[in-house]
């Protein structure tokens, strides 16, 4: 069962309903009781990086979530803002991260954009390569969608699972052992999306 965690913030019911369509068995936890009947955690997210940490460690639910991610080494998947918050850190905020993968959340440097630089990152952007077994079937020209103005920049380049450009090269996908994250939003980006969370299921 996939385990989507509820801790206020992130689109919880559109994941819940990609699975629900793919026949996927699903639950969305809020009590830190049921997260271990869970054999793959999503962490999704919508916001700052402070505001999202709070409402983690408000939850109740970041040591029994450590247990499982770090001791018991349940795959995870972060998203967006919960991706961000594997960081040690992110220049968005004061609050440590979880500090699951090492590494440093970054504001998008848009001093070399030839055009007026904006932001947030928004919108339909590729990302490369498509190596992971976590990207099987993803169709490369059409992409993720992208809402952000910060990026994870990895400690250890191993960690990189994929890059994307916006100006510069930035880190858009990240795993170390049983944990992965996202900078993009599966639940908003259609076919590759549901592609991309039917495959982290069967991993
Ligand atoms: N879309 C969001 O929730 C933004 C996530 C993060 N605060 C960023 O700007 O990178």
């Amino acid at each position: 069962m996939i385990g989507i965690v509820d801790y206020g913030s992130g689109n919880v019911q559109a994941i819940a309903t990609i699975y629900k369509n793919l026949n996927l068995e699903c639950k969305i936890i809020a009590n830190p009781s049921e997260l271990e009947l869970a054999d793959k955690l999503i962490l999704p997210g919508v916001g700052a990086f402070d505001a999202t940490m709070e409402q983690l460690l408000e939850s109740g639910l970041k040591e029994k979530l450590d247990h499982l991610v770090l001791n018991e080494k349940r795959p995870v998947l972060g998203i967006c803002v919960g991706m961000q918050i594997l960081a040690d850190s992110s220049e968005e905020g004061l609050l440590p991260g979880l500090g699951w993968i090492p590494g440093k959340v970054k504001k998008i440097d848009t001093s070399n954009f030839v055009h007026k630089p904006y932001l947030p990152h928004m919108g339909w952007n590729v990302l490369k390569p498509l190596h992971e077994s976590i990207f099987t079937d993803i169709e490369e020209t059409l992409g993720f969608y992208f809402v952000h103005s910060y990026y994870f920049e990895c400690q250890n380049s191993e960690n990189v699972l994929g890059t994307t450009n916006y100006g510069a090269k930035f880190t858009c996908a990240v795993k170390h052992q049983n944990i992965y994250g996202m900078q993009f939003h599966p639940e908003k980006s259609h076919s590759n999306g549901v592609k991309l969370l039917k495959n982290f299921a069967s991993l």
